[in-house]
């Protein structure tokens, strides 16, 4: 049996449990289940705080499990201290920023200036260590959420969060200084050197066929055959594009995936060039 680690609260967990149904397995029916069987593929979800999601995956309680990448480094322990969990694949959602931000009226603009500061996070791990690899030493005060608040509250300088949108900053009366220190986005997770098993390369499949029919759509074209080379050019597809004859003589048709994001560039130059009949259409799912 496949066990799964699933958000059981905060941004990633309708998304995670989204993923998971449209990958054809059985989610849970309300917010309050702990767990949920599904006897089709013989797999359990346990929902679980997305920050201890790591801990038991690397502790080989449970096979995979969704969090996010600052989860992730935040709850894997230093070299050699004891079993570590590991990205498989990015899944596409919860992407954010972590990075470093000052109340607009402090005078500290660059990260050179946290030196000797106080820094509120709620990752008090990824923050020494990044602190440590710049040789900046600062004092980290740790909070377990709405970090914003606590320089206007008078417990810190700075502080180091996550940022998606920027609005909760800006309502701080806070700016954003310095590069981000990671960018993070949901990922799946596993115990590092785990073996790999049929269940877990099926879950993998499945949710990368999700990631894919959520990029890319089909291409569908008519086009002179003495523009074919342009043409596919600009829908080369992921092998190659389908082209087939048209019943109408010096003409084909063509068949090809692209980047959803690109549509209508791509439609653009393709009816630029002499194309015709250009049809989009999405994909539902998909094995690649
Ligand atoms: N506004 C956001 N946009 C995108 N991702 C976010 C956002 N806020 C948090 N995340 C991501 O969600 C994950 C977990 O955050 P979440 O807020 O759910 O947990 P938490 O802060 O530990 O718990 P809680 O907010 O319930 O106290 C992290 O990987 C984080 O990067
Ligand atoms: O840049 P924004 O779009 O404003 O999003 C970022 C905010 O979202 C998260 O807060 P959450 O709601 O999880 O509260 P928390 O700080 O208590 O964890 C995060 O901690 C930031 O505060
Ligand atoms: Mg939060």
């Amino acid at each position: 049996m496949l066990r799964v680690a699933v958000p059981n609260k905060g941004v990633l967990s309708e998304p995670a449990a989204e993923m998971l149904s449209e990958s054809g397995y059985r989610q849970r029916r309300s917010t309050k289940d702990l767990a949920v069987y599904d006897p089709e593929n013989d797999t359990e979800f346990f929902y679980l705080r997305p920050r201890d999601i790591a801990v038991y995956v690397a502790a080989g309680t449970l096979d995979v499990g969704i969090t996010g990448r600052d989860m992730l480094l935040e709850t894997s322990p230093a070299h050699g201290e004891g079993p570590l969990a590991t990205e498989v694949m990015p899944l596409g959602f919860g992407r954010s920023s972590f990075r470093f931000a000052s109340p607009e009226d402090s005078g500290i603009e660059s990260v050179d200036q946290l030196a000797g500061k106080r820094i509120a996070t709620a990752y008090p791990v990824v923050l020494e260590r990044f602190l440590a690899d710049s040789g900046i030493k600062a004092d980290v005060v740790k909070l377990d959420g709405a970090v914003e608040t606590a320089c206007r509250l008078g417990v810190a300088d700075a502080v180091c969060d996550v940022v998606e949108t920027g609005t909760t900053l800006r309502q701080a009366g806070l700016h954003v200084i310095g590069a981000p220190v990671l960018s993070s986005e949901a990922i799946l997770v596993r115990r590092a050197g785990a073996e790999e098993v049929p269940a877990v390369a099926q879950l993998r499949r499945r949710l990368r066929g999700v990631l894919v029919a959520r990029q890319y759509v089909l291409l569908d074209y008519d086009c002179p055959n003495d523009l074919l080379p342009r043409a596919t050019a600009l829908t080369p597809g992921l092998e190659g594009p389908t082209v087939s004859p048209l019943q109408t003589p010096g003409w084909s048709a063509v068949r090809a995936m692209v980047l959803q994001h690109d549509t209508n560039r791509l439609m653009d130059e393709l009816w630029e060039l002499g194309a015709r009949a250009i049809l989009v259409t999405g994909i539902h799912a998909c094995r690649i």
